[in-house]
């Protein structure tokens, strides 16, 4: 499991830490740190080019630090000072071991941003933004990106964009979650000692053995209903894909066994592509002859009429977990009475229909993605899942987990069918809403990677690759 913070947790952490510490001892970790990642990135010191952006308050300091070292190691290195104040002692180290100050950027083989860490709020200002815009050559940033809110990832305005960021101490939130996180770049963290006065952290994000754990695989007592029956309500007349494609994520993430109700046009379809579900052609919103499930996938490609309500209304009054995804979002955000209901609930919309859900415009809800997601499951008392670039989960009272899979080819039609029919499957299968969310979210982007493999894919090959997503966790957990 990898953690994440807020910057307010971090300058606890940081002051409890250094109160047990000479003065000066964590600049001191966070320079050599960020030095040792800068000659990596300049192959050879000697001789190279740097110029540090120095702001006003420690993230400087770390810049300045670091500047020393790779000044002494024979680089030529330049510091533009853009704050009112720049810290005294690092300048001073800085020029003794031959750095210079420079009035303005100029070309360089590596530009170190110091201008802001997590002591940064709202847009960057002037001068800061003017030399961000400036300053040419490969960015490695300190601590995280400046005009990045290091704890939710936001940006207001001109943002530095990092090949590489040293963050020190622990992840901060705003590295993993766009549009910070694409700022951000390739993430290496300096350990200065910050562990042990870490409080719980504010993002948890899972990794391959985690989800290996996790993931639910037949004993030698299983049977397909003990591995799970998962139900999808699913497709009409108007869209017979999404069904095809959700029933496809749950066969190929491991369901025991596949329900599909729908009308005669999607089941017609459902039929020829998969052979394997057990299929109850509907001629009326009524659910009595389709049999027991484990859980529901309520909402893709289902529309929005009176019939899709009715057939809503009646997956969601069962008492099994029911993931809710697609029209059935329009549905609900129309009618939220159909979320009451003590079975739980898992939502996955993407920030169109968080949206309608939340009556909040889908700019503002895709530049704040945790504040959102948070409020989500709050208001609506479920487990959200909120699709995008960054994939996040919230749950009441739970770190949101934040998945670090995927690729950006999975943004084409129909992968958010899949993955609601991988959810379904998992949640079938005895997870949580919580577990099964993020499992399948990371299922989901590992098997984009995989289908896609730097070409486009088609949302079919993503519920192919399932499996192959899987023997690959499998195979790192041993
Ligand atoms: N504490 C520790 O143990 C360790 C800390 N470490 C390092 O210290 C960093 C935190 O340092 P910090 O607290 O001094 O804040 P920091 O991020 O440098 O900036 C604050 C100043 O920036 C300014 N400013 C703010 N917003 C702005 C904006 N939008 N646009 C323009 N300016 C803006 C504002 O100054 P003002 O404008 O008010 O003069 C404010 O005072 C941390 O990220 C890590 O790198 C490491 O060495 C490890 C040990
Ligand atoms: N830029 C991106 N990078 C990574 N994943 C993305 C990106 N854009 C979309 N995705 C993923 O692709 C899927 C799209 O789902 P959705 O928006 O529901 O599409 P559809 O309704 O066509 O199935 C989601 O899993 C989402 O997280
Ligand atoms: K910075």
């Amino acid at each position: 499991m990898r953690t994440s913070y807020t910057a307010d947790q971090i300058r606890g952490a940081e002051q409890a830490l250094m109160a047990t510490l000479p003065e000066g001892t964590l600049m001191q970790r966070a320079a050599h740190g960020l030095a040792a990642v800068c000659a990596g990135m300049l192959g050879r010191v000697y001789g190279s080019r740097v110029l540090l952006l120095v702001g006003s308050g420690d993230n400087g300091g770390d810049a300045l630090y670091a500047g020393a070292l790779l000044a002494r190691r024979g680089a030529r290195v330049s510091a533009v000072l853009a704050g009112a104040r720049t810290h005294e002692a690092g300048l001073a180290a800085f020029l003794l071991a031959g750095g210079r100050v420079a009035p303005d950027v100029g070309a360089a083989d590596l530009v170190v941003d110091g201008l802001v860490g997590i002591g940064g709020t709202g847009a960057l200002r002037e001068p800061y933004a003017g030399l961000v815009e400036r300053a040419g050559g490969p960015v490695v940033a300190v601590d995280v990106p400046s005009g990045v809110d290091a704890s939710t990832g936001q940006v207001a305005g001109a943002a530095v964009r990092a090949q590489v960021t040293v963050t020190m101490g622990a992840l901060k939130s705003g590295l993993l979650v766009d549009p910070g996180a694409s700022r951000a770049g390739h993430v290496e963290l300096v350990d200065i000692g910050l562990g042990p006065y870490l409080p719980d952290p504010d993002l948890a994000a899972l990794t391959d053995p985690d989800v290996a754990a996790l993931l639910p695989s037949p004993g030698a007592e299983s049977d397909k209903y003990r591995r799970g029956v998962v139900g999808i309500a699913a497709g009409s007349h108007a869209y017979t894909g999404a069904a095809v494609l959700a029933v496809g994520g749950a066969l190929r993430a491991g369901a025991g066994m596949v329900r599909y109700a729908g009308p005669s046009a999607p089941v017609a379809q459902v039929r020829t592509h998969w052979p394997e579900a057990v299929i109850t052609e509907l001629d009326r919103p009524s659910l009595a002859g389709v049999g027991r499930v484990q859980a529901w996938v309520l909402g893709p490609g289902l529309g929005t009429d009176d019939w899709a309500h009715e057939l809503a209304a009646q997956v969601l009054a069962s008492d099994v977990p029911v993931l809710i995804d697609a029209d059935a979002l329009s549905l609900v955000a129309r009618d939220h009475s159909l979320l009451f209901r003590s079975a739980p609930v898992v939502l996955t919309p993407h920030a169109g229909e968080l949206s309608r859900l939340l009556r909040v415009a889908r700019e503002r809800i895709e530049a704040s993605r945790l504040e959102f997601v948070r409020r989500a499951a709050s208001e609506l008392n479920a487990t959200v899942l909120l699709k995008g670039s960054t994939t996040v989960i919230a749950e009441a009272d739970r770190p949101v987990r934040v998945n670090l899979t995927g690729s950006s080819w999975l943004a084409t039609g129909g992968t958010g069918d899949v993955l609601s029919g991988v959810a379904g499957a998992l949640l079938a299968g005895g997870l949580s809403g919580y577990d099964a969310a993020s499992c399948a979210a990371y299922l989901h982007g590992l098997a984009g990677t995989l289908a896609a493999d730097g070409a486009p894919l088609v949302s079919a090959d993503v519920a192919t690759a399932i499996p192959e997503a899987m023997r690959s966790l499998r195979r790192a957990r041993g």
